[in-house]
């Protein structure tokens, strides 16, 4: 089956409200760009969110980076699923390599965030990788089956169908270096087959499998271009409106 390739931007902790208002507004003016066969997606901070719902083209949905499990209570600092759905959000990051390592978020809380952002209604894009010593180790089959299988352990199949997962290798984030793109695809091709193996092949087909870490325009077109990878999960480079139209136009023109 065909998936429909999707560009989803991080922003991580950037951008005033002038900032990304100054982002909309030039998006705005190019979004004859932002073709019909891909998604896309802006993953703001929570203070953007209002200002970018208002203002970006009716191409690209919200997304947010965090959430809390709980619906509400006495979480001081913490935002929940429905503040997120009330400002029209359609993704939400969970397990993202920062969240894991500088606020020590372990598999368990993120599969409780999966399925707080999928009960609530939004999509939550899964994200998974292997440090470099992982990799050197050998380890990386292993660590990233452990992060899927565990990721979605709250999840029914029918669930499980409609989630997207990110394959971000540490070591490729905001470095410069990516993944070679048939790396990215034997990675991606793991992960589709442990979908398989637990689910179903029909539930593994319908999966979109992102492939992040240093993704730019001059080098998005060759990983959409392998069939096992979806679209990218983009840091640095999704946080200029021309780069971003740079990759809306670099898949477009890709073949696939
Ligand atoms: O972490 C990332 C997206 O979630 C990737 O970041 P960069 O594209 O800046 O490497």
């Amino acid at each position: 089956m065909s998936r429909v390739p999707m560009l989803i931007g991080n922003w991580k902790m950037n951008k005033t409200l002038q900032e990304a208002r100054d982002f909309a507004q030039r998006l705005g003016q190019q979004s004859m760009h932002l073709k019909p066969g891909c998604e896309y997606a802006i993953c703001a901070p929570y203070t953007s969110l209002h200002l970018l719902r208002v203002m970006l083209p009716a191409q690209v949905q919200l997304g947010a980076q965090n959430v809390y499990h709980e619906v509400s209570g006495a979480y001081t600092g913490e935002i929940s699923a429905p503040m997120l759905v009330d400002f029209g959000t359609k993704f939400v990051l969970a397990g993202h390599s920062e969240r894991r390592a500088i606020f020590g978020e372990s598999n368990e809380m993120i599969a409780r965030k999966v399925s707080t952002i999928m009960k609530a209604g939004m999509t939550p894009i899964l994200c998974v990788g292997e440090t470099i010593a992982e990799r050197e180790a050998g380890q990386t089959e292993h660590v990233v089956k452990e992060q899927v299988l565990s990721g979605l352990a709250n999840l029914e199949s029918g669930e499980v169908e409609t989630l997207v997962i990110a394959y971000e290798p540490v070591w490729a984030i905001g470095t410069g270096k990516t993944a070679s793109v048939d790396d990215a695809g034997q990675v991606i091709g793991w992960i589709r087959q442990i979908l398989v193996d637990q689910f179903s092949s029909s539930v593994a087909n319908h999966v979109r499998i992102l492939y992040g870490g240093s993704v730019k325009a001059d080098n998005i077109a060759s990983f959409v271009g392998h069939p096992e990878i979806d679209g990218g999960l983009v840091g640095g480079a999704s946080l200029e409106a021309d780069s971003f139209v740079g990759m809306a136009k670099a898949i477009e023109g890709g073949q696939r």
